[in-house]
């Protein structure tokens, strides 16, 4: 891999999270570059949606490092991390089911505009792309313009994660954090999500990070991954050189590793 030499938007440095006895991250280290979609992927229990509670000041790593675009942040509330550029969704999304839609994105946006003057990203209000300015141009960033005037909990699951999507992007963040954001949708509304998500980092110039169980699709869209087990990482790069590399397919084989290099390898030869 080529070294980057840019500042990372998160700099994770030996982040441990222990619950007792029982080591969730151990030692983890991960930089996320400005613009890059990165997944992560690992078998259940692996540490994933630890390891993304740490790095957005949900869980308080037990020990290591984080810094934000180059600020230090470990041990902060996630608050901190919020106002730092940092979004996230839920594996159960967290949207209010009484209100409607549309207010579900105002809330967020209210969020956006709380944040203390330093912490704005896009310098001000005029310099915020036109997509999220308003709760309808959100909404319609995300598809969800003809539900804007339904109470949340009327709506498909799979529009739910929309929702909650919106919601993150609402704050206008600088890096959005998903977690298993295709969880119970259909084939095709997996390859959407994707699609969704890529659109999303390229407009918005998003850092992208992603963990998912579908990893056929998951390693069909992003640039590189992150593969964790018990704990560990164990392979960090490029989905073809991950699917390659011995201890994942040791750890993580499966029909799932097979079918995913498969495809790696059509795309390469396509
Ligand atoms: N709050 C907690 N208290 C105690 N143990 C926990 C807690 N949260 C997670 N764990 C344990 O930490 C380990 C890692 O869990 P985590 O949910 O991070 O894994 P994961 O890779 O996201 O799994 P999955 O794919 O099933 O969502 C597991 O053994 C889990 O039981």
């Amino acid at each position: 891999m080529t070294s980057d030499t840019r500042q990372p938007l998160l700099d994770a440095r030996e982040v441990t999270v222990r619950f007792g006895g029982l080591t969730a991250v151990d030692a983890v280290s991960a930089r996320f570059m400005p613009g890059e979609l990165v997944g992560i992927i690992g078998p259940n229990g692996a540490g994933k949606t630890t390891f993304f509670n740490a790095i957005s000041g949900v869980t308080r790593p037990t020990s290591g490092a984080l810094s934000v675009q180059g600020r230090e942040l470990a041990g902060k509330g996630p608050h901190r991390f919020a106002a730092h550029g940092l979004a996230r969704t839920f594996q159960t999304p967290r949207t209010f089911g009484d209100m409607l839609v549309r207010d579900n994105i105002a809330f967020g946006l209210k969020f956006a505009g709380r944040r203390r003057r330093e912490y704005l990203f896009w310098g001000d209000e005029v310099g915020v792309p036109w997509v999220l300015r308003t709760p309808d141009s959100i909404l319609g960033l995300i598809g969800l313009s003809e539900q804007a005037d339904l109470p949340a909990a009327a709506i498909t699951p799979s529009q739910q994660r929309l929702l909650e999507i919106g919601m993150a992007l609402a704050t206008r963040p600088r890096m959005l954090l998903l977690d298993e954001v295709a969880a119970g949708l259909t084939e095709n509304e997996v390859e959407e999500m994707a699609r969704l998500i890529r659109r999303l980092r390229d407009e918005l110039d998003l850092t992208v990070v992603w963990i998912e169980h579908a990893v056929t699709t998951l390693l069909r869209h992003v640039e590189r991954v992150i593969v964790l087990h018990q704990g560990r990482k164990i392979a960090d790069g490029t989905p073809a050189e991950v699917v390659k590399n011995a201890e994942v397919i040791e750890a993580y084989l499966g029909d799932e590793m097979g079918e995913a290099e498969e495809h790696s390898e059509e795309e390469t030869t396509a």
